[in-house]
């Protein structure tokens, strides 16, 4: 397998999965669902992509946001999308998905003519197939004309290239017609014509893999052995027999007599939750090792760890893990009685599966999260009635969005002629108070958005709309980074600070249950006394209470101070994105300083920074001495002056 740069290509089902959010619930009664990437090809396409393998995805999907959807999400893993191609016609397949019970898992495929079952002979080439070590495709692909004789040329060029060939045999009745079209939940129904045509492509194949009643009816018996027995006479391949929870057995050669000799290869037993896409998990953990050309052990324990991640979790995709998750979970398996509430599992698995949204190293956050001081600002120069006081914050904070859209222009032009300056990431710091209009403007254009949620001055710390913060997050967009500011300090007298600590432990707790990340920003109280030190040693305590945020917001540091900061994350977290720095209304020539203090510290992502670059001009605008485009002026001359000081203290590629 030599000068292949992908590691597999996965052809077959593109869908979006929707999951019941409530377990327990009928799919009747269910009332909200969360939304994944879905197929078992593209679930194979991602899950391997997770743990480490070039992975690329042959399907169609609908010119819809459906369709977008699967692609921006494969794309996210790094998974290959050259060959995920807009049909023109066909919508994108979904599923609707519940969770019942440990058994019952109600799934209705909406598939009738979707876009996946599409694909042709002239979406791929030879080449395209030959670039790959190993060619999966999964059996529904074979249940229909047209996808037949595409599944076929493709395996002809894989044989012509040297690409393995891999056949998740992955029987769904109901994408047979073997079913009233409403039960997808029915896994097994033995029908002559189903096994004959699967039996017509068993030769053809290098490795197969599948449950008991998929060997059945790839076999037509339902005697395991006898069915086994009739595979192997077809095709020389490596057979994978999948145990559910008792694990996998592999034959390399002839079937055993007796169900009692097969070598078993068990993972450790886990509380189910939910058993959909354990088996597309399995794969992906088996390919891990078999395209590696590792032993069946290793292989096996890939699998039987994969799978028994995704069982003890919610959805499909999104339970797969990473191959740094994966191998802490094979390492500790033993000691991990409930993966799902394993802390340090969650951890890796919130911190190493690809976050929302990208990889920051050059932030560049023009902050306008300010209520309290806005509102008075605004009392002051406008002299408006209280009831005007939103509206024209609102109009503000509109404004100054169209001053970030100038500001992105000038660095556009900027970038084109330096072109040896590190490329700078746009973000915001806006509230849903007085911005909601602007936060929803931002929002999916690929921006830093950070979101407050503290009550502006609370000491000790409150959270907007009251302690529910969980019920709040789900109805902010994923990409939304929660911000809480706290005004802290470690020796505050123990009542304080315990409340404050309580309330930042829940909404840490409250950002891992909902997936968004979560900035601490941290400043010392006015009325204490406090030390260079106080910035580690607050750091640290919060990560001693178990509070991991992706990100820090610290005022600028002493050198001294960056390099304390820079060992304690390094040792606390070291999947922490980094940290921030604030203005605190600081003049600009302090900034440079701070800025050039964290020259080379690379916990250091960017500035956040919002009045030394708005505080001035909206003063004026708030007066009516400037019109909007004199304020959206100052305002990109100060962000321009703020992004040079960040950009000079950037080592030059
Ligand atoms: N309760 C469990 N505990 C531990 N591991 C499990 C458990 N259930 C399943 N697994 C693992 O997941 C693998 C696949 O499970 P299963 O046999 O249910 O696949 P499947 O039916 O193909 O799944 P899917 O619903 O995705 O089609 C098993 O071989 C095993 O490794
Ligand atoms: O593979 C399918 O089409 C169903 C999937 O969307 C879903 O993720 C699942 O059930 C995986 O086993």
């Amino acid at each position: 397998m030599t000068n292949k740069n992908l590691d597999l290509i996965c052809l077959g089902r593109a869908a979006v999965d929707f999951y019941s959010e409530q377990i327990g619930s009928r799919l009747e009664d269910v009332n909200s669902f969360a939304k994944y990437l879905g197929g078992s090809s593209c679930n194979i396409a991602f899950g391997t992509s997770r743990l480490g393998l070039k992975s690329a995805m042959l399907t169609r999907v609908g010119d819809e946001h459906m369709g977008r959807f699967i692609k921006e999400e494969l794309e996210r893993a790094n998974v290959d999308t050259s060959h995920v191609i807009t049909d023109p016609e066909r919508l994108t397949g979904l599923v609707v998905l519940g969770i019942k019970d440990k058994d019952t898992f109600p799934l209705i495929f909406y598939r009738q003519d979707c876009a996946d079952m599409a694909i042709a002979k002239e979406d791929f080439d030879k080449n395209f197939i030959g670039s790959a070590k190993a060619l999966l495709i999964t059996g529904t692909h074979f249940s229909t004309k047209s996808t037949y004789a595409t599944s076929k040329q493709a395996l002809e060029y894989a044989k012509q290239t040297n690409t393995k060939r891999v056949l998740d045999i992955d029987y769904r009745p109901v994408l047979w017609g073997l079913t009233n079209p409403g039960d997808g939940e029915t896994r097994f129904i033995s029908n002559n014509k189903v096994s004959t045509h699967l039996q017509s492509i068993l030769s053809d194949f290098d490795l197969i893999v599948g449950t008991e009643e998929e060997i059945h009816i790839a076999g037509a018996s339902t005697d395991t052995i006898t069915a086994l027995n009739r595979v192997r006479e077809l095709s020389n391949a490596t057979i994978v027999l999948k145990l559910g929870s008792q694990g996998c057995t592999v034959f390399e050669n002839d079937i055993p007599q007796r169900a009692d000799e097969f070598i078993v290869h068990t993972g450790v037993l886990v509380d189910v939750m939910n058993v959909l896409g354990a088996g597309d998990a399995f794969m992906s953990g088996f390919l891990r090792g078999w395209i590696r050309g590792e032993s069946h052990k290793n292989c096996c324990d890939y699998a039987n760890a994969c799978g028994a991640l995704v069982v003890s979790r919610h959805g499909c995709a999104p339970a797969a893990p990473s191959s740094e998750e994966l191998d802490h979970y094979l390492k500790n398996a033993h000691q991990i009685e409930r993966p799902d509430l394993d802390t340090e599992l969650n951890h890796l698995h919130r911190v190493t599966t690809e976050r929302l949204p990208y990889d920051w190293q050059n932030l560049c956050i023009f902050a306008f999260d300010h209520r309290k001081q806005l509102h008075d600002m605004a009392l002051e120069e406008g002299d408006l009635e209280e009831g005007k006081v939103v509206e024209r914050i609102s109009h503000l904070k509109s404004l100054f969005v169209q001053a970030l859209e100038s500001q992105m222009k000038t660095d556009v032009k900027l970038g084109k002629t330096a072109i040896n300056i590190t490329p700078i990431q746009h973000g915001v710091l806006i509230d849903d108070t007085y911005g909601q209009d602007a936060l929803n403007d931002v929002t999916g254009r690929h921006l830093w958005i950070g979101r407050p949620v503290e009550v502006p001055g609370s000491r000790p710390l409150e959270l907007e709309g009251g302690r529910s913060i969980g019920s709040r997050l789900k109805s902010w967009p994923k990409e939304h980074i929660v911000k809480c500011l706290v005004f802290y300090h470690n020796q505050d007298e123990k009542q304080l600070r315990h409340a404050q600590e309580r309330q930042i432990i829940e909404l840490y707790h409250a950002c891992c249950v909902s997936g968004h990340e979560f900035l601490l920003e941290l400043i010392p109280p006015k009325d204490k006394d406090y030390d260079d030190a106080i910035y580690t040693n607050s750091v640290t305590r919060f990560y001693d209470l178990g509070v991991r945020p992706d990100w820090w917001k610290l005022p600028p540091q002493s050198i001294a101070n960056w390099q304390a900061l820079t060992k304690t994350l390094e040792t606390r977290d070291p999947h922490c994105r980094g940290v921030v720095m604030l203005g605190l209304d600081a003049p600009m020539t302090e900034l440079k300083q701070g800025f050039t203090n964290s020259t080379g510290f690379n916990i250091v992502k960017g500035f956040a920074v919002g009045r030394s670059i708005f505080g001035a001009p909206s003063r004026e605008w708030l007066a009516n001495r400037y019109t909007d485009q004199q304020l959206i002026d100052a305002i990109v001359t100060n962000y321009t002056q703020l992004i040079t000081f960040w950009q000079e203290r950037i080592p030059r590629l």
